[in-house]
C-alpha cells in the first residue's frame, strides 16, 4: 500500500508517530464498527485529504490484519459524504469529484445543511461513525476527542477525529511525504479554505512583485502553522467578531480586568497593572466594568472568568501567567470554557527558542494551553505571542513597561481601538459643596440619559471634579451648560 509505504521510508520520526496514531484509531473504528456503519465526510479540504489517504491505508491494513491477504486497494468502500454548497470554491468541487474518481469512491453528494443532511442521511442508512478531519486548533474541534458523540441537538452518531493531534505542519508533512494529489488553492496561498465568501489568500504567503497582480507563497511554506487560519477574513477582520455570540448589542465594549495574584491581596505588591489597564482600555473607547483581584486559585479564576466573559465583550487577565506551582490563570481559563489545558507545540517551540538553556524535561509547562479555543496572536516585538481565548485575553506582563508593550501590539493585532466609537469627555473642577451639587447633578442625568456623569475628590475637603463622557461633543457642551446655567457664574473651573 504505496502511503503506508511512503511513511515506513520516511525518516521523519514525529510523521511516523502522527500516521500510526492515526491509523491506530482507524482501525478501531473499523473494529468497532461494521463497513455499512461508517461514513467518511469529505470535502476536498487539505485536512480531509490527509485523512482520505489514511483511511484507505487504514482498512487496507485492517483487511490485510483480518484476512492476512496481501493485496493492492482497488476500491474504497467506506460510504463518502460531501456536503456540496453553491458557495464552495469551483477548484474545491472539482478536487473533490476528481479524487474521488482516482480512488474508486462513491461520492453522496449532499445539498442540504450539515444538520438536516446529516438527519435524511441517518434516517436512510445504518450509519453509527462518521470520520471527520477536524484538527485541535480548528473552532469546531473544542472539547472534542478522538471519539466523541455528536453534540446534543444532532443526530446520534460518533464522530471519529484520526486526525486530531496533527498540527498545520505535520499535515503539510504527510501530504508532501506520500507525494498525494491536493486541491490547487493550496498551491495559491490558500491555507484554510471555507467558502468563497469568507476565504481569500493568506496574506502570509504575499510575494512582493513588482506587477500588478498579487502572488503568493504555497501553502506549505507557511512556517507559523498558527497563522493557518488568517485568509479566513470575517472571522479573523476584527476584535469585534470574538465577541461571544450571548453579548449584548451594545455600541460600547465591555471590557473586564481581571488581576491573579495572592500578593496583591496581601498588599506585599501593589497593582499597577490594573490602573493603566483600565486607562488604556477607557482611551480607546471601551468601558470597563468590572476590576478585580482573585487569589492564585482556579476555581476563582474559572468563575470570575466565566462569569466576565458572558457579560463582556472582553475580558483581560494578568498575573498567575507561568510555569510556577502557583500559576493557575490558564487553567482556570481552560475550566471556565469547559476544555482542558493541552500541550501547544509551537507555543513549546516559542518558549524553548527564549528559555532553552533552563528548559529540563520533556514538557514544559508553560506550553500547556486551552485546547481548542486558544488562538496565538504574533507580533515581531514580542518574543512570545500573546494568548488570546476567545473573548478572553491572556497577558503575560508582570510590569507596566511589558504591558506596555503588549497593548501596543494587542492593539495592532486586534484592532481593540478601530471597531467602537470613542468617548468625549469633559472634567469641571468646583469648590461647591456636595450638598450643593447633589440634587442639581441628578436632575442634570434626568435631563441627559446619554451622558455619563461621574464625580469624584481627591480629598475630603478639596474640590470636586465632575466628569461627564458621551459619543458627542455637542451635547456634553450642552450638558456643561445647562449644569453652569443652575449656579452663579465661574462656579466651575474647566479641566480640559
Ligand atoms: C459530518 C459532520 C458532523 C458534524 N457533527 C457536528 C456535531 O455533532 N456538533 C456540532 O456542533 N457540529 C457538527 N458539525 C458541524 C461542524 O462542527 C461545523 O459547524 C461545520 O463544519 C461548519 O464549519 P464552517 O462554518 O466553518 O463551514 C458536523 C459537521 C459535519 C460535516
Ligand atoms: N462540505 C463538507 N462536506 C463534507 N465534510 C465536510 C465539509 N466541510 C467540512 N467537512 C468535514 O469537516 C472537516 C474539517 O473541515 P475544515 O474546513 O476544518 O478542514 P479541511 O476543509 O479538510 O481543510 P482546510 O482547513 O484547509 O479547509 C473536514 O476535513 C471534513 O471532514
Ligand atoms: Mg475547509
Amino acid at each position: 500500500m504505496e502511503i503506508d509505504k511512503a511513511i515506513g521510508e520516511s525518516d521523519d520520526k514525529r510523521l511516523k508517530t502522527k500516521y500510526n496514531n492515526a491509523i491506530f484509531v482507524i482501525k478501531r473504528a473499523l473494529s468497532l464498527y461494521s463497513i455499512e456503519e461508517v461514513t467518511f465526510s469529505f470535502n476536498g479540504g487539505k485536512d480531509s485529504t490527509v485523512l482520505l489517504h489514511l483511511l484507505r491505508a487504514g482498512y487496507f491494513l485492517h483487511k490485510k490484519e483480518l484476512s492476512s491477504s496481501n493485496g493492492g486497494l482497488s476500491s474504497f468502500p467506506v460510504r463518502t459524504i460531501y456536503f456540496e454548497s453553491p458557495s464552495a470554491f469551483t477548484e474545491i468541487n472539482a478536487f473533490t469529484y476528481d479524487a474521488a474518481q482516482t480512488y474508486g469512491i462513491q461520492l453522496d453528494i449532499i445539498r442540504q445543511d450539515f444538520k438536516s443532511g446529516l438527519e435524511a442521511l441517518l434516517k436512510a442508512n445504518p450509519i453509527r461513525a462518521i470520520f471527520l478531519g477536524v484538527r485541535i486548533g480548528d473552532p469546531t474541534a473544542v472539547g472534542q476527542e478522538q471519539f466523541s458523540p455528536s453534540s446534543p441537538g444532532w443526530p446520534p452518531f460518533m464522530r471519529v477525529n484520526p486526525i486530531l493531534d496533527w498540527s498545520y505542519r505535520d499535515v503539510w508533512a504527510f501530504l508532501l511525504t506520500c507525494k498525494v494529489k491536493y486541491c490547487s488553492l493550496y498551491d495559491q496561498g490558500y491555507t484554510s479554505i471555507g467558502s468563497i465568501h469568507d476565504t481569500v489568500p493568506n496574506a502570509l504567503l504575499s510575494v512582493n512583485d513588482t506587477s500588478s497582480k498579487e502572488k503568493f507563497k504555497p501553502a506549505y511554506l507557511l512556517s507559523d502553522g498558527r497563522l493557518e487560519r488568517a485568509g479566513r477574513v470575517k472571522k479573523n477582520a476584527a476584535l469585534k467578531n470574538d465577541v461571544g455570540s450571548d453579548s449584548q448589542n451594545h455600541e460600547v465594549l465591555l471590557a473586564s480586568v481581571i488581576a491573579v495574584g495572592d500578593e496583591i491581596l496581601s498588599g506585599t505588591v501593589e497593582d499597577q497593572l490594573g490602573l493603566s489597564l483600565c486607562k488604556k482600555l477607557t482611551s480607546v473607547g471601551w468601558s470597563v466594568q468590572q476590576t478585580s483581584v482573585l487569589r492564585n486559585d482556579i476555581d476563582s479564576v474559572s468563575e470570575e472568568v466565566d462569569r466576565q466573559r458572558s457579560i463582556c465583550d472582553m475580558v483581560f487577565i494578568y498575573g498567575g501567567v507561568g510555569p510556577l506551582h502557583s500559576d493557575v490563570t490558564l487553567a482556570g481559563v481552560a475550566k471556565a470554557f469547559g476544555v482542558r489545558l493541552a500541550p501547544d507545540e509551537e507555543f513549546e517551540e516559542y518558549l524553548r527558542h527564549l528559555i532553552s538553556e533552563q528548559c529540563t524535561g520533556d514538557r514544559n509547562e508553560m506550553a500547556q494551553l486551552p485546547e481548542g479555543i486558544t488562538e496565538l496572536l504574533h507580533h515581531e516585538k514580542l518574543s512570545v505571542p500573546l494568548i488570546k481565548c476567545r473573548n478572553v485575553i491572556v497577558l503575560a506582563a508582570t510590569n507596566t513597561e511589558e504591558l506596555e508593550k503588549e497593548w501596543e501590539c494587542l492593539t495592532e493585532l486586534t484592532k481593540l481601538g478601530g471597531s467602537t466609537s470613542l468617548m468625549e469627555s469633559k472634567r469641571l473642577m468646583t469648590s461647591l459643596t456636595d450638598v450643593e451639587v447633589a440634587e442639581p447633578l441628578s436632575k442634570l442625568g434626568l435631563e441627559f440619559p446619554d451622558i455619563y456623569l461621574g464625580c469624584y475628590r481627591k480629598s475630603r475637603r478639596g474640590p470636586i471634579i465632575i466628569c461627564l463622557k458621551g459619543k458627542d461633543n455637542a451635547r456634553i457642551d450642552s450638558a456643561v451648560q445647562a449644569l453652569c446655567k443652575k449656579f452663579k457664574e465661574g462656579v466651575f473651573v474647566d479641566m480640559k
